[in-house]
């Protein structure tokens, strides 16, 4: 399953649930139509062609990623495994986002959550299904500033100096309609950003402390600044600073209008898993009877 299944599994409860109603590039690769339909211009930090980011035009169609795997390896996956193309998931995201497109009436997704929460990884396969564009508000920042890593800016300049400009994306990226946007997990701890932020739809992915410090120890942490600072190894390190910086956050996290709990999707998965094998093994004893 994967990102994609937990979409699948979770677009209809967050649309219900809302209160309204590393990364390569900072965009996602759009069809053509969503390509007409951007006005990216508008930004401050100008046309992304020019700054540098790539957007490919050769795809009308477009494919929609999936990844098959154990509802265990979802709380260690390290995300370097490859998605591949599932006919039946992609029609159910399909559907789904036939369901929730006249709801979000063209509102902007913000993701918020921990770094390594997945917010770039579910937010470009959100922006293909729904046919909205993807923005990574650190890529946006990085071209902003002119650095090229997030990692480089809180050397260079200081974290604050991140936040003013984070802030400044995220202002930018209020005024549109019909983007995804992965904020840095740190948008949250500022008020100003949430006022942006609720000019679209915020969604808030959960995911347990320990997968999140699996996920980065298997990448590093080297693009993250705030965890590398610490002694020790990826994990340890990753895993302690994740911990202190949860516990302060926690509460703005659950500014957002909807929270996606991957414990839950785990929890989902496994008793479907469970029911399937109970109706396998019901058939089988029916079977033997006869
Ligand atoms: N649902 C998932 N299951 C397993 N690994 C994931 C999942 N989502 C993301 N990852 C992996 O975790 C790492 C961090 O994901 P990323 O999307 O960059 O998080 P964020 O943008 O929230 O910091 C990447 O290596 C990614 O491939
Ligand atoms: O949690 C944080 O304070 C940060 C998260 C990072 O983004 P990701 O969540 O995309 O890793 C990045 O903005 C910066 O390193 C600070």
């Amino acid at each position: 399953m994967e990102a994609s299944a937990a979409l699948s599994l979770q677009s209809c409860s967050w649309i219900g649930s809302e209160k309204v109603g590393r990364k390569t590039s900072g965009f996602a690769r759009l069809s053509n139509r969503c390509l007409e339909e951007r006005k990216v211009s508008m930004l401050r930090f100008g046309d992304p062609r020019r700054s540098g980011a790539s957007i490919r035009t050769g795809h009308a169609e477009r494919k929609i990623f999936c990844c098959h795997k154990k509802p265990s390896d979802l709380l260690g996956g390290t995300g370097s495994e490859n998605f591949h193309n599932s006919f039946d998931e992609a029609l159910v995201l399909k559907r789904k986002s036939e369901e929730v497109l006249p709801y979000l009436s063209g509102r902007c997704i913000y993701l918020v959550g921990m770094m390594g929460s997945g917010k770039s990884t579910v937010g470009k396969i959100l922006a293909e299904v729904l046919c909205y564009s993807f923005f990574d508000s650190d890529k946006l920042v990085e071209q902003a500033v002119g650095v090229s890593s997030v990692a480089q800016i809180f050397k260079e300049y200081s974290e604050a100096f991140f936040r003013d400009n984070e802030s400044e994306v995220l202002k930018d990226l209020s005024s549109m309609r019909r983007l995804v946007v992965a904020t840095g997990g740190g948008a949250v701890i500022r008020p100003i950003n949430w006022k942006y932020m609720k000019q679209g739809i915020t969604i808030w992915l959960d995911v347990p402390l320990e997968a999140l410090a699996r996920r980065i120890a298997a990448v590093g942490t080297a693009s993250r600044p705030l965890l590398h600072q610490e002694p020790g190894d990826p994990y340890t390190k990753a895993f302690a600073k994740l911990t202190a910086l949860s516990e302060q956050r926690g509460k703005a996290y659950a500014n957002a209008d909807a929270r996606v709990s991957l414990e839950l999707i785990v929890q989902i998965l496994q008793i479907k898993r469970a029911m399937g094998m109970f109706m396998r093994l019901h058939q089988r004893i029916l079977r033997l009877r006869h």
